[in-house]
Order: structure tokens, then sequence, then C-alpha cells
């Protein structure tokens, strides 16, 4: 089975929702124009990586804008959406998470980021989910996760053995980090034989740049597109008899020994 996977690498406007709503909207239109089955935007696309001050005012109450937003563009376009993330305040919490609308426009799944990035003190600011997230679309079943979830191997080992294909892993991973970026995720996609659609942002959050960088990877660990550091889409196809095709030859999950160590 083969899909088309776009990555919208986008340049966030800081603590600017309504630009990058709009922003997020024409590369949306654009993407189209490559026919893909699924459609994946970068982490806090709405407000940045992240707004302190004015985070409680700027995430977007129960998701409320971004749902409509995501399930009428969907529908539009016939195209499943895996939604990135975007800050949103449900309560008194505020969260980062993740929509996945199919090609009706029918919500099939949310994740709230589990692992806040401490030396940013995102942890202070959001409340960390508790959930894993899988799901099934056009008969393809994946994961997602969210930047610094990427760091915990074990959090994706668990979803491997849920049985996923690919990882979707929306980001706003900045410099001077780009070397773990790359590494960590063709890693991932290694040592768990699967796909990672990894897609970063371009912007700046004061000091912080991101490096962009977005890329989807096979489970042999080649990259089969990069965005390298231009605002910009890239397509690309993925064949998912790849992952049947080494999970045969080196199978790793059968070699597993857990009863040496946790996972
Ligand atoms: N948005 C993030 O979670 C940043 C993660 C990061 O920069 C890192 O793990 O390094």
């Amino acid at each position: 089975m083969e899909k088309r996977i776009s990555l919208i690498q986008m340049d966030v406007s800081f603590e600017n929702p309504s630009a990058n709503f709009r922003k997020a909207e024409g590369f949306i239109e654009e993407a189209m124009k490559d026919k893909p089955d699924f459609i994946c935007l970068p982490e806090t696309w709405n407000t940045g990586f992240f707004p302190k001050e004015e985070l409680e005012k700027l995430a977007d109450e129960n998701g409320n804008t971004t749902k409509k937003f995501l399930s009428k563009l969907s529908k539009k376009h016939n195209v499943n959406i895996i939604g990135g993330s975007v800050a949103v305040k449900r309560g008194d919490q505020v969260y980062n998470t993740s929509y996945i609308f199919n090609r009706e426009g029918t919500l099939v799944a949310e994740y709230d980021k589990i692992h806040g990035f401490s030396p940013s003190g995102e942890n202070e600011y959001f409340k960390g989910g508790e959930n894993l997230c899988v799901f099934e679309i056009d008969g393809v079943k994946a994961g997602i996760v969210i930047c610094y979830d990427l760091r915990f191997l074990e959090l994706i080992r668990s979803l491997a053995l849920k049985g996923i294909d690919i990882l979707f892993l929306p980001a706003q991973w900045p410099h001077p980090r780009l070397n773990h970026w790359k590494t960590l995720s063709v890693a991932r996609a290694i040592e768990n034989q699967m796909f990672v659609a990894a897609v970063n942002a371009l912007g700046t959050n004061g000091k912080l740049e991101m490096c962009g960088n977005s890329m989807i990877i096979d489970p042999w660990g080649n990259i089969l597109v990069n965005a390298e550091e231009e605002e910009k889409i890239v397509t690309s196809v993925v064949d998912f008899e790849i992952v049947k095709d080494i999970r045969n030859r080196i199978n790793v999950f059968k070699d597993r020994k857990p009863h040496l160590y946790q996972l």
C-alpha cells in the first residue's frame, strides 16, 4: 500500500494566531497540488513555541477554532490532516494538543504532548498529557508524538509495540540542536522499523531559531525528502510494504528479550 505524505514546513509567526491560520490555509491549498493522502503541520503552529505571558489569552479555547478549521479543510480537499499541534485552553489548564482529521472532516484522534520541554519551562506552562495515541486512517496504522517526546525512546517503542507503521512527529525544534533532531528521528525510524514523518517549523522566538529540516524517513533510515531550511512543502510517496519487508528480514520485534529490560 502506497500513500503520499506532504509536510508543511511553515515559518510560524510568534504570538499571531490569526496570521498563522491564514498561512496554514494557504499552504494546505497549495499542498493539494501534490495530491497527498496526508498533510502534516508543525507543533504549536497557532502561537509559536511558546508565548509565556500571553499563553492563556492566545491558546485556543477547547481547540474549537482549530477543530472547525481542520475539519472544514480536510473535508473540502478530501485529505487526511495531521494537525501538528496547537496551544489549547481546557478549563484552567493549557495543553499542547494535536488533532487528527480524516477525509470526511471527522476528528479521529487527539493527543496531548506528554513531555514538556523543561529547559524552556514548557512543563510549567502546559499540562502534560497522560495518554499514548495510536489511530488508523486509510488503512494506515499510525502514532503521534510531539517534539521533545522524540527523546523518550521508551514512548516511541511503546507505540511501535502497538503495531504502528508510521510515526508523525510535529515539532518546533531549534538550533543549535539540528544534529539531535536529524539523528534521533532517523534512529527512531531504524530501531522501530517504521516510517517517521518529522515536520518541524521555521521562525524565531526571541533567541530561539527553529531549524526546519522536516523529513520523511523510511524504516531503513533513508531520508526520502528533506525541506532543509526553506519555508516550503515537501511531499513523498511512502510504500508500507517496506515495513513488512524489513521486519521479515531483521525481525527485531521477534528477537526482543523484554524479560531482561523494562521495555
Ligand atoms: N518544542 C520542543 O519540545 C523543543 C525540544 C527541543 O528543543 C529538544 O529536545 O532539544
